[in-house]
């Protein structure tokens, strides 16, 4: 084990952490995926693996940041966007400012400087993401206009901030990529009473309990655990005093600890995470990739199909309706729904006659999915044939270099096991939709 590991486990310990290290350890490089929780026995379900102080977690609420800044200071760095990470990403870079004088200076020293998440791929790299949506939702933009916006406030208040010099573009990136991929939502302690009460309250305010920068923090240790789409077998559990980590089922000894980071897609694992989920998908274990993978259709795209030549005008009421009642603009095809009933609607929208529109858009009625004519389906399938085009690869070359996993640089082969797992659900889509058409047109002979 790294001395800093080392020391880290010992500040955990040293601070109210309890650690059951008869059950398990951490261990540096595990399976290709960072520092990691290994089980050294057999562990059975409930066992507590171990148990976070509050007063340990790294959050706005547990920095002495707010309070040294005062109050109205630290409301300047909020963006006026009660979900913004700003103020935590903000207490977190002064707090690792402080170096050792900060509580959770051995907790920084294992945090990590490098990432692989999409925020940190050169251009050339990103370009192998051609076809995905997801390089559209990276925001480095965002985070780099929101760093010149603090910086002021930072130059103004150097009595709190010290050396301005120290607050820098990298830090603040780093710090935000720690969150979004270590964070956890923690929610302050309630008797079970109040949580009863609260439950039937508005829904709104449940919302912007979740959302609050203030719930967002760090859990030393718990964050040590990694995932795997299926590969759960421990969980946090929320006490008045600690949070604890216990196992949900048998662990044998030699396995690795994993928790959940909430089963995403592919596309959000490499954006937030810098990862890929690559497991077998099918028994036999062709096919790999991850279970939870969507690929998405723009209303956009069937609507260019399905009425080229109509004015803007005809296209915008379409498009408004559909807004409007089925609130989507975007599809999202899946392994277990790669035609879902909403996208059958939108086609089906899409393609009727003016008149019809006409009566729907009157009566506000959303049409029936039921109504997806083969002629819907055959238009579909150019529409999806169009988005899988985009990708701009053939399919087939991109499944075969996946093979060739040593010759190809991490970035590379998560860029191809993304892409080939999205036009994966397309070409899914496609069969099905073949299906469709086959099986009215043989209905229609008898
Ligand atoms: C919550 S941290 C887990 C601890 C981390 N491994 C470390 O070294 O500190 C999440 C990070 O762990 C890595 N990770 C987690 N699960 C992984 C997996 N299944 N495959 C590859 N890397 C993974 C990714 O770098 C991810 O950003």
């Amino acid at each position: 084990m790294a001395s800093s590991t080392q020391s880290f486990v010992d500040w955990f310990v040293n601070n109210g952490g309890e650690f059951s290290s008869e059950l398990v350890k951490v261990v540096d490089d595990v399976e290709g995926m960072g520092r990691g929780l290994v089980a050294v026995k057999d562990i059975e379900p409930s066992d507590t693996l171990f148990t976070i102080p509050r007063s340990l977690i790294l959050s706005t609420k547990t920095s002495a940041f707010k309070d040294k800044l005062g109050e109205q200071v630290y409301a300047q760095l909020h963006n006026g966007d009660i979900a913004s990470w700003t103020p935590l990403i903000m207490a977190m870079c002064w707090e690792y400012n402080q170096g050792s004088a900060s509580k959770w200076h051995p907790y920084f020293s294992v945090l990590p400087n490098d990432f692989s998440s999409l925020m940190f791929w050169p251009q050339q790299d990103l370009e192998l993401l051609k076809g995905t949506t997801v390089v559209d939702r990276i925001g480095t933009q965002d985070i780099e206009a929101e760093f010149e916006r603090v910086k002021g406030v930072i130059e103004k208040h150097q009595d709190v901030f010290g050396d301005s010099s120290k607050y820098t573009l990298d830090l603040f990136k780093r710090m935000g990529s720690l969150i979004l991929s270590r964070s956890f939502t923690v929610v302050d302690w309630k008797p079970e009473e109040e949580e009863e009460e609260e439950a039937s309250d508005d829904e709104d305010e449940e919302i912007d309990l979740r959302t609050s920068v203030d719930v967002v923090s760090m859990l030393p240790m718990a964050d040590i655990l990694n995932a795997r789409s299926g590969s759960a077998n421990a969980h946090t559990e929320y006490e008045e005093h600690k949070l604890r980590m216990i196992a949900l089922k048998k662990i044998k000894a030699g396995e690795q600890v994993f928790n959940t980071y909430d089963d995403p897609p592919n596309s959000d694992l490499l954006r937030r995470y810098g990862h890929v989920d690559y497991v077998p998908l099918s028994e036999d274990g062709e096919y790999m990739g991850n279970q939870n993978d969507v690929a998405e259709i723009p209303a956009d795209l069937i609507l260019e199909t399905a009425l080229p030549d109509a004015s803007e005008k005809v296209k915008e009421r379409r498009v408004e309706f559909l807004l409007d009642e089925c609130g989507e603009d975007v599809f999202e095809l899946s392994h277990d729904d790669a035609v879902p009933e909403l996208l059958k609607i939108c086609v089906v929208l899409f393609t009727m006659p003016e008149a019809d529109f006409k009566k729907h858009e009157k009566s506000r009625k959303v049409p029936k999915a039921s109504a997806f004519s083969p002629e819907n389906a055959e238009l579909l399938s150019k529409v999806i044939n169009e988005r899988i085009a985009q990708y701009g690869s053939v399919l087939e070359d991109d499944i075969s270099k996946l093979d060739q996993r040593d010759s190809l640089t991490r970035n590379h082969f998560n860029a191809l096991v993304l892409t080939v797992g999205e036009r994966r659900i397309l070409k899914k889509a496609l069969d099905q939709l073949q299906h469709t058409d086959h099986a009215s047109k043989k209905q229609r002979v008898e």
